[in-house]
C-alpha cells in the first residue's frame, strides 16, 4: 500500500513524514524546504505502508517543475491514499490546492496542523462542518507536539475517501467539460486539464481550443483564469463558513518592521554580523580546546613511542586527520548550523531575503535567485538543487552566484584560518571581499544573459519560536553528514597523503606546482597540494593543510598573509566536487564547466593581487 503526504509549502509535511517513518527528512519555516520527492516506510500493525513526502506545492494548476511532477505522478503511478496536510491558520489558501486535488479523485485523509498555531491567533474551525463539507475525515494536529499523528496512519488504511466537494465552475465552463467528455469520452478530469491548457491531448486539444476561444469571447478573461476564480471564490466561501476569528491577531506588528528598509537593514546586518562572530568565537574556542587536548594526549604520546617510521608516518597521518575533523571542522560546522538552523525555524530567514531582494534590485541583481542563494549559506548543494523552478536565464546566472557563496566549509576555512590566526576584522573582510564580487559577477551576468527578468514571491513564513529539539536535530542532520561522509574521505585521504609523503611523492608534485604557487600566490608549497584536496571538500583546503604543515597551529608556519591569501583563493577557487555533480546534473556539462573554470580563474587572480598589492605596500 502506499500513500503520500501532500500540501502547500510550509505547512508540516516533512515534519508529519519524520514522525512517522523515523526518516530524518529537512524540515525548516522556509517555504520550499522539499524539492524531491522522498519515500519512507511506516510499520503499522506489523504490516509496511510506503509514504512518499511531496514537496510543497500551491496548486496543482502552476507549470513549476514541482507541480508537474506532482501532478504526474498523481495521473500516472497508482497511490492508495493523500494524506493532505493543510495549515490551520491559512485554511482559504490551503483549500484552494485542496478543491485541485479532488478532481483527481483519489482517497483522501485531511490532517488539519498547526492547530496550536490557530488557537494562539483566535482562529476557530468547526471540524465537524469542515469534514461535513468535504466529505471525508479530518484529524486535526499539532505535529511539533506529535499531537494525533498517531490516527493519520489509521485513517489512510479505513477511512480514506474521496473528497466530495466540488468547485462550481462558470457555466460557460461546466458545459464546456460536458461537451468535452460526451465528445471523447475522457474523465471530468482530462476535460478540466485540457481546458486549462495543462494537458495536451490530441484528440481534445482542438475542440478545447474552440470552445476556450468562445468562453474567452463572452467573458474578456482566459479559461484558465475564470476556472482559478471559481476555486478560489469556493475556498473562500468553505474557509468562511467553518472558520470563526475572534479577538485581534498580535504577532503582525513587531514583523512589520523587520521588513522595512529601515529598521529592517540595519537588523538584518547586526544579525549576520552576530551569527559571524558567534561562529567565530565559539567555534575558536572549542577549538583551542580540542586541539589541545588532542596534542597532549594524542599527538605527543605517539611521536614518543618511537615507532619505525612507516608506521610512525600512518598513525601519526590518522591522528591528525582526527584532530583536523573533530578540533578544526566540527566545532565551527556544529555551531554555524545551530545559528542557521534557529534563524531558518523562527521565520527571520523568509524576512531577510525578502530585504535582500529589495537592495539586490538596485544593483541589478536578480530577485528569485535570491532563496537559493540563502539556503546556499548552509550548503551549496541544496541551493543548486533548489533552483529548479527558476526559469532558464535565472538559473544559469544563479548557478554562477550561488557556487560563489560562502557555504558552511568555507564559514570553516575563514573561521578557522582567518580569523583565528590574522584577526576577526580581517575574517570579515574575506566576506566583503566575497559579495563584492558576487554583486559583480551579478550585474555582470543580468547585462549578459539573455531571456527576462520575473519578479519574486516569496511567502512571509511565520514568526515562530524556535523548538530546542527541532534546531538540534536539524543540526545533527548535517553534523551527521559531515561525520559519516566527510570524517572517512578525510581518515582516508590522511593516510594516503602520509603515503605519498613518505614515498617522495608529494614532494615530487609540489617540486612542479611550487615554483607557480609560490610566484603567483605567495604560498609554501605544501600549500597546493592543500588546495588541490579543497575539491573533495571546502573545508579540506584547511584540514590537509594542517595535515602537511603537521600543525594545527599554522600561525607557526605561515605568515599572516599567506594564511588570508590561502583562505580566499581556497574559499573561491572551484566548488566542492558535489557541487559540482550536482551542478551537471541540474544545468549539464557546459555550465558546470564554466562555472568551475570561471571560479578557478577568478580565485586565482584575486589571491595573486592581493599577494602583489601586499609584496608592494
Ligand atoms: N507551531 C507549529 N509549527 C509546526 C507544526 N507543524 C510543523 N511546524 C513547523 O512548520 C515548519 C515547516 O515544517 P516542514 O515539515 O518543513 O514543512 P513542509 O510542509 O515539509 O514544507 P516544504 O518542504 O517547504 O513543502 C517547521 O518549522 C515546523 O517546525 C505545528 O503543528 N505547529
Ligand atoms: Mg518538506
Amino acid at each position: 500500500m502506499k500513500f503520500a503526504l501532500i500540501g502547500n509549502p510550509n505547512v508540516g509535511k516533512s515534519l508529519i513524514f519524520n514522525q512517522l517513518t523515523g526518516i530524518g527528512v529537512e524540515i525548516s519555516n522556509f517555504p520550499g524546504t522539499t524539492v524531491d520527492l522522498c519515500s519512507g516506510n511506516v510499520c503499522y500493525k506489523k504490516e509496511k505502508f510506503e509514504i512518499i513526502d511531496f514537496p510543497g506545492i500551491y496548486s496543482l494548476d502552476g507549470k513549476s517543475e514541482e507541480e508537474e511532477e506532482v501532478r504526474k505522478y498523481l495521473r500516472n503511478e497508482h497511490v492508495d491514499a493523500l494524506i493532505a496536510v493543510l495549515d490551520a491558520t491559512h485554511l482559504e489558501r490551503n483549500l484552494y490546492l485542496l478543491l485541485q486535488i479532488a478532481e483527481y479523485e483519489i482517497p483522501t485523509v485531511v490532517v488539519l496542523n498547526m492547530i496550536d498555531e490557530a488557537e494562539k491567533q483566535n482562529i476557530h474551525i468547526n471540524f465537524a462542518e469542515l469534514s461535513d463539507i468535504l466529505g471525508c475525515e479530518i484529524i486535526a494536529t499539532t505535529a511539533t507536539e506529535g499531537k494525533n499523528i498517531g490516527s493519520i496512519i489509521p485513517a489512510a488504511l479505513q477511512t480514506a475517501s474521496k473528497i466530495k466537494a466540488r468547485v462550481p465552475y462558470d457555466r460557460h465552463v461546466e458545459a464546456g467539460i460536458r461537451s468535452l467528455v460526451k465528445l471523447s469520452e475522457c474523465s471530468r478530469l482530462e476535460a478540466i486539464l485540457t481546458l486549462e491548457g495543462i494537458m495536451q491531448n490530441p484528440e481534445l486539444t482542438d475542440t478545447a481550443e474552440t470552445i476556450s476561444a468562445e468562453i474567452e469571447e463572452e467573458h474578456r478573461m482566459s479559461v484558465y483564469q475564470i476556472m482559478a476564480t471559481n476555486r478560489h471564490n469556493e475556498a473562500a466561501k468553505i474557509s468562511e463558513e467553518v472558520t470563526s476569528e475572534k479577538g485581534e491577531k498580535k504577532e503582525f506588528r513587531f514583523e512589520k518592521y523587520l521588513t522595512r528598509y529601515f529598521p529592517g537593514i540595519p537588523i538584518l546586518a547586526l544579525i549576520l554580523l552576530s551569527t559571524l562572530m558567534i561562529v567565530f568565537f565559539v567555534g575558536s574556542f572549542l577549538e583551542e580546546m580540542i586541539v589541545s587536548l588532542f596534542e597532549q594526549y594524542a599527538v605527543e604520546p605517539l611521536l614518543a613511542m618511537g615507532l619505525d617510521p612507516l608506521t610512525e608516518q600512518v598513525s601519526f597521518s590518522f591522528v591528525i586527520a582526527l584532530q583536523a575533523g573533530l578540533g578544526i571542522a566540527f566545532p565551527f560546522v556544529f555551531v554555524f548550523y545551530i545559528l542557521i538552523s534557529i534563524l531558518e525555524d523562527s521565520g527571520y530567514m523568509t524576512r531577510a531575503a525578502f530585504l535582500a531582494d529589495r537592495a539586490m534590485h538596485r544593483i541589478g541583481m536578480h530577485g528569485q535567485a535570491l532563496i537559493p542563494m540563502v539556503l546556499g549559506f548552509g550548503c551549496n548543494v541544496p541551493a543548486v538543487m533548489s533552483i529548479r523552478h527558476l526559469s532558464k536565464r535565472e538559473r544559469v546566472i544563479a548557478s554562477f552566484l550561488i557556487t560563489m557563496v560562502p557555504c558552511s566549509a568555507r564559514t570553516v576555512i575563514i573561521a578557522g584560518i582567518v580569523a583565528v590566526f590574522v584577526g576577526v576584522p580581517a575574517a570579515l573582510s574575506v566576506y566583503l571581499i566575497v559579495f563584492a564580487l558576487i554583486a559583480l559577477t551579478g550585474i555582470v551576468l543580468t547585462k549578459f544573459t539573455p531571456g527576462e527578468q520575473y519578479g519574486m514571491i516569496l511567502e512571509m513564513a511565520p514568526l515562530r519560536m524556535p523548538k530546542a529539539k527541532q534546531t538540534l536535530s536539524r543540526a545533527w542532520l548535517h553534523m551527521k553528514e559531515f561525520i559519516f561522509i566527510a570524517m572517512p574521505i578525510l581518515l582516508v585521504s590522511s593516510i594516503v597523503l602520509g603515503l605519498l609523503q613518505y614515498g617522495g611523492i608529494i614532494q615530487a608534485f609540489q617540486d612542479v606546482f611550487a615554483p607557480a604557487m609560490d610566484a603567483a600566490l605567495g604560498l609554501p608549497d605544501y600549500a597546493s597540494t592543500s588546495l588541490l584536496f579543497g575539491i573533495l571538500r571546502k573545508e579540506m583546503a584547511f584540514e590537509t593543510l594542517a595535515i602537511l604543515a603537521g600543525t594545527a597551529d599554522l600561525g607557526s608556519v605561515m605568515t599572516g598573509i599567506q594564511l588570508y591569501v590561502f583562505a580566499v583563493v581556497s574559499v573561491l577557487f572551484v566548488p566542492c566536487i558535489s557541487t559540482i555533480a550536482v551542478l551537471y546534473r541540474e544545468m549539464g556539462v557546459k555550465i558546470a564547466a564554466l562555472v568551475s573554470a570561471y571560479t578557478l580563474t577568478l580565485g586565482l587572480i584575486v589571491g595573486s593581487l592581493i599577494h602583489f598589492i601586499w609584496s608592494y605596500l
